[in-house]
């Protein structure tokens, strides 16, 4: 009899298709199976031969070529396919076996289908994974959750399979429940703000310099080779590049200016709401895509809405091209130090002791915001695991300072020439918000407790006050 496979795969479309490929290279015998027989088929049919796989076309065909207890990685469209391929396996699993969910699975989903399974004696492992395509074969970066006995026999074939940065794998445990999918949910997050930065970047070149996107192509290649080094900046300079063979024209010129998402960036603002932390560099980024895709609200105010701006009058190229630069490294230090705070509330809200320093040693290979600075944020919780805002972190502290004039200079520039810099202003706003030793909080307590009697705190003095503001405007002591 043919021996077992050691894992099994189910859902081969770009994504699990090309995570099989990988655990089959790494010498694993992998089942693998999807709910119409053609991906299996062409699975086998085109990469059968670069390793063992056990491919089964009936769900109870496949679980039973695999060894126990079983490992199965189900790798399909988040949501309702998720619900539907776990109650397929159900019937044919056995106590102790472990599903492991890889697909952009919603958190609080992947609690309750964790606590649901558990009640049957199977282990429930959400998975998140990054890398797309590409790095699902060659080294993605893998963030699982559930309980951290799953991990004692998962771990080998995750760090196995994920990417390596100087040696060390991109996969590690994370947390409890749904913290694997969490922190691929900030991940995802990060990513949505970075991606947005990069954009108000290249506007900023493209009409402040009235440069063509191969030009700003290659100042993004330049940037690629200092501090900003990272795989989004690093495609930026090849989209840039790229021609359309259609019509000759810069590649980005055809693509239509209305940016779409499948939900986590999303899903990462409405938690952050939930949990009152302010991470408004992925928000703007998150509303810069609803606002691009508000056709009917862009061709009216198109019409109607003057743009009263300056002309652009760039006498120093040079020092306008390392101003965007500056403004693009400070206010992606803010969307990463924002999404660590809501990885550290949720922590605490949820129990699951994440460590940050971890997470970002993880992100540094195989994932899309792979970037050379996130070393420095894990010697930075190194140095203060319980850091409490990476910006004051003495190295990004200095790197963000050393920025300061510039990024002033570019939101100030792109304000006065009716260019819409959402992320880079809101994270000036925000180093300037954290940092302010006065905040006008006090007039909104102030106005609260006129309209609704909801009380405030007094700067000389403890307890709890109200002001009678109806009437003789006496204060009293509630507490
Ligand atoms: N694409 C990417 O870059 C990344 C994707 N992800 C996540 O990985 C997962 C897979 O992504 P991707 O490979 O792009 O594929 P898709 O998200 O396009 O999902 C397609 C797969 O889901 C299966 N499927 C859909 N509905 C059902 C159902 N009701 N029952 C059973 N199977 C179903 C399909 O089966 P069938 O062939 O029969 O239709 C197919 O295998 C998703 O959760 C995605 O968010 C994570 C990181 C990166
Ligand atoms: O998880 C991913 C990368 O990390 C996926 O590519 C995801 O689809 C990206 O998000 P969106 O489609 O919303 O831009």
């Amino acid at each position: 009899m043919a021996e077992l496979a050691q894992i099994g795969v189910t859902g081969l479309a770009v994504m699990g298709r090309n995570l099989a490929r990988n655990i089959a290279r790494h010498g694993y015998r992998v089942a693998v199976h999807n709910r119409s027989y053609g991906r299996t088929e062409s699975l086998i049919a085109d990469h059968g031969d670069e390793g063992t796989f056990i491919a089964s076309k009936e769900t109870a065909d496949f679980v039973a070529s695999i060894e126990r207890p079983r490992k199965i990685i189900v790798m399909v469209k988040a949501g309702a396919a998720t619900d539907a391929v776990i109650e397929d396996l159900l019937p044919h699993l056995d106590e102790g076996d472990i599903i492991i969910d890889a697909g952009n699975a919603h958190f609080p989903d992947t609690i309750r289908r964790e606590h649901d399974l558990a009640q049957k004696g199977i282990h429930f492992v959400g998975m998140g994974v990054s890398g797309g395509e590409e790095g699902a074969l060659n080294g993605p970066s893998i963030m699982p959750g559930g309980a951290k006995e799953s991990y004692t026999t998962l771990g080998p074939i995750l760090e196995d399979i994920s990417a390596k940065v100087d040696g060390v794998p991109c996969a590690t445990y994370v947390g409890p429940d749904g913290a694997g999918h969490f922190v691929k949910m900030v991940h995802n997050g990060i990513e949505y703000a970075d991606m947005q930065l990069i954009a108000e970047a290249y506007d900023l070149l493209r009409q402040g310099l009235g440069l063509e996107a191969p030009a700003i192509g290659d100042i993004f290649a330049q940037w690629n080779s200092g501090d900003l080094e990272s795989f989004l900046i690093e495609i930026t300079a090849e989209v840039l590049g790229h021609t359309d063979a259609k019509t000759g024209r810069p590649f980005v010129d055809i693509v239509l200016d209305q940016a779409e998402q499948k939900g986590t960036g999303r899903w990462t603002v409405q938690n952050a709401l939930d949990l009152g932390v302010p991470i408004t560099g992925i928000a703007e980024a998150t509303f810069a895509r609803a606002l691009s895709g508000s056709v009917p609200q862009r061709v009216a105010a198109q019409a109607a809405l003057p743009a009263n701006a300056g002309q652009w009058d760039i006498s120093d190229r040079d020092a306008f091209i390392e101003d965007v630069r500056r403004a693009l490294y400070a206010s992606k230090v803010v969307a990463y130090s924002q999404g660590f705070d809501q990885i550290a509330a949720a922590s605490a809200e949820h129990d699951w002791n994440i460590d940050r320093g971890a997470m970002a040693r993880i992100w540094r290979g195989g994932c899309i915001i792979r970037a050379k600075f996130l070393n420095r944020i894990t010697e930075a919780y190194e140095r203060q695991p319980e850091l409490p805002l990476l910006l004051a972190d003495e190295y990004f502290a200095k790197v963000v300072g050393d920025g300061l004039e510039s990024w002033r200079r570019i939101v100030a520039l792109a304000a006065s020439n009716g260019v819409p810099v959402p992320a880079f202003s809101s994270s000036l706003s925000y180093y300037d918000g954290v940092r302010a030793n006065r905040l006008p909080a006090n007039l909104i307590q102030a106005q609260r407790d006129f309209f609704g009697a909801h009380t405030y705190h007094r700067t000389d003095a403890p307890g709890v006050y109200h002001t009678e503001w109806s009437g003789d405007r006496s204060e009293t002591q509630e507490s």
